[in-house]
């Protein structure tokens, strides 16, 4: 069979298409979110989260990014509130980053890219009985998008970057928990919101996207931290994983809201 997709010439997102049709569907993510054509809407709410230090497991590197995998067996760690119906279950968070700090975010605002971004993916957990179940349902998925500047030190963020250097080829994972998904938020929890879809393939339109109008920062050592990662596994000959983020798709019938004025 074809090569497995990643972010290479080759395989990468201009050729995702070939594998999984839906990269030309109609509600494709990332965005670029353009702010004067954002609608402020009086029904959004404020995002509420309640995470539990102990529901990070692992930490693992999937060949195309690191995820901190989190035991989603009960919500323990949920997300509720903001555009939300019901509440959404924590299941992982990760990162998508460039091969410099000029560029790494997956959405844009106003044309800006920034170094990288967090994702922090929860699953409808009143309506399905399981994340591989919403991921394939229009509300299935909620995940909050925070901005990553590049700037200052970022000491919550440092916790993860200790221990990448354990994680550095494709398919190796090792404990990680005790650890707050929040601890990663900025001080503000102003948000932007549109109905989407997973970034990566298989790219299912089941994601309903919360982005954070604020971001946080990392300092360059630690978005270089990033780009040491493999995506060969052991064994293979080396290769850097030095970019992971989609580029913006077509807005199409779409309306992005703000919570904020
Ligand atoms: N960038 S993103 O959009 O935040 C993002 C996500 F939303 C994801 F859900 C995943 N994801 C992929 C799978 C395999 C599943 C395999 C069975 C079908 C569902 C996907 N597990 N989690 C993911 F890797 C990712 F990067
Ligand atoms: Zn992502």
């Amino acid at each position: 069979a074809r090569q497995s997709w990643g972010y290479q010439d080759h395989n990468g997102p201009e050729v995702w298409h070939e594998l999984f049709p839906l990269a030309n569907g109609d509600r494709q993510s990332p965005i670029a979110i353009k702010s004067s054509e954002v609608k402020y809407d009086p029904f959004l709410r404020p995002l509420s989260f309640s995470y539990d230090l102990t529901s990070p497991k692992v930490i693992l590197n999937c060949g195309y990014a690191f995820s901190i995998e989190c035991d989603d067996t009960e919500d323990r760690s949920v997300l509720r509130a903001g555009p939300l119906k019901g509440s959404y279950r924590l299941r992982q968070l990760h990162f998508h980053w460039g091969p410099t700090d000029d560029y790494g975010s997956e959405h844009t605002v106003d044309g800006l890219e920034f170094a990288a971004e967090l994702h922090v993916v929860h699953w409808n957990s009143e309506k399905y009985p399981c994340f591989v179940d919403a991921a394939q349902q229009p509300d299935g998925l909620a995940i909050v998008g925070v901005l990553v500047k590049a700037g200052e030190h970022n000491s919550p963020l440092q916790k993860v970057i200790n221990v990448l250097d354990v994680i550095k080829t494709k398919g190796s994972q090792v404990a990680f928990t005790n650890f707050d998904p929040s601890s990663l938020f900025p001080e503000s929890l102003d948000y932007w919101t549109y109905h989407g879809s997973l970034t990566v393939p298989p790219l299912l339109e089941s994601v309903i996207w919360i982005v954070l109008r604020q971001p946080i920062t990392a300092s360059s050592e630690q978005l270089a931290t990033f780009r040491s990662l493999l995506c060969s596994a052991k064994g293979e000959p080396a290769c850097c994983l030095l970019s992971n983020c989609r580029p913006p798709q077509p807005l199409r019938n779409r309306h992005v809201r703000a919570f904020f004025h």
